[in-house]
């Protein structure tokens, strides 16, 4: 089959693309598994990767940062980000509302660096319907022993908080089957190695060549990384 010269021009330019482009990570796992403890260790060692700080109404705890560890804005602020378009997705979640911006992702992405988000099953979904090319990772405990354990030694909950978010584990946990990689979070060396081969693993996965593919199989290469990016900005 002959290709015109300028058509493997695009696609060399496309394939640069996406080897630029940072990819989107979705992180999920029930309360006290260790999600923010994995990811805080993981990008220590990974420069090229960031979390996006998510926007949300909940109370700061002593120990968080504003602007680090979430921006704390009031239930007035927040609904006008909701209502002027600057949310990506955004659920409630214990009666708090939590929402990841258009801006800190795709700002990010667009500088090269993988964006990882840490979001409820709800959030995962609507980033699953909104960008194909996000790669879900649902965290599990090794045991349900293990995550009351875990809970409890955050200092965070009391005995009937840690009682109401294992059952919500429970419930939870079922939508795990929706994910694309399944972890187990039994040592955090372990766990941090596991999820640093689903990241490398991950730049040529289908789901992120999906766009590329395509150009093959209707014969229309697309020049840049476009469409539902580009809609998000
Ligand atoms: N959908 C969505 N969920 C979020 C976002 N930020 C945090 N969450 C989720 O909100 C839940 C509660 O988070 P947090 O208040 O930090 O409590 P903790 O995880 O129990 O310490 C967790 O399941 C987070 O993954 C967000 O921007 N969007
Ligand atoms: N692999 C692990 N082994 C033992 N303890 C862990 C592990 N991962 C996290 N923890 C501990 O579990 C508690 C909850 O971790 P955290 O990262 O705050 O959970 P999440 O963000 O999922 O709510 C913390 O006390 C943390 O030090």
């Amino acid at each position: 089959m002959v290709e015109r010269k300028e058509e493997t021009a695009m696609k060399k330019e496309y394939l640069d693309k996406i080897a630029e482009y940072g990819q989107l990570i979705v992180v999920s796992g029930p309360s006290g598994v260790g999600n923010k403890t994995v990811l805080r260790e993981y990008l220590q060692d990974h420069e090229q990767a960031c979390v996006s700080v998510s926007v949300t109404t909940r109370r700061q705890r002593k120990h968080e940062i504003d602007g680090k560890d979430y921006w704390f804005v009031s239930v007035p602020e927040f609904e006008r980000m909701v209502r002027m378009g600057e949310m990506l997705e955004y659920t409630y979640v214990n009666g708090n509302a939590y929402g990841t911006t258009k801006k800190s992702v795709e700002e990010a992405r667009a500088r090269g660096k993988n964006v990882i988000l840490d979001v409820d099953t709800i959030g995962a979904m609507k980033i699953r319907a909104l960008c194909p090319d996000a790669t879900l990772v649902y965290i599990l405990p090794p045991s349900w022993d293990e995550l009351k354990s875990r809970l409890s030694s955050t200092g965070i909950y009391n005995k009937e908080e840690v009682n109401a978010l294992m059952e919500i584990a429970e419930e939870e946990i079922s939508c795990a089957n929706s994910y694309d990689y399944i972890l187990v979070n039994d040592t955090i060396s372990n766990t941090l190695s596991r999820f640093a081969q689903i990241i490398h693993s991950n730049r040529y996965s289908r789901n992120c060549m999906k766009e590329f593919l395509d150009s093959y199989i209707d014969g229309e290469v697309k020049p840049h990384v476009q469409s539902y990016k580009e809609a998000l900005l």
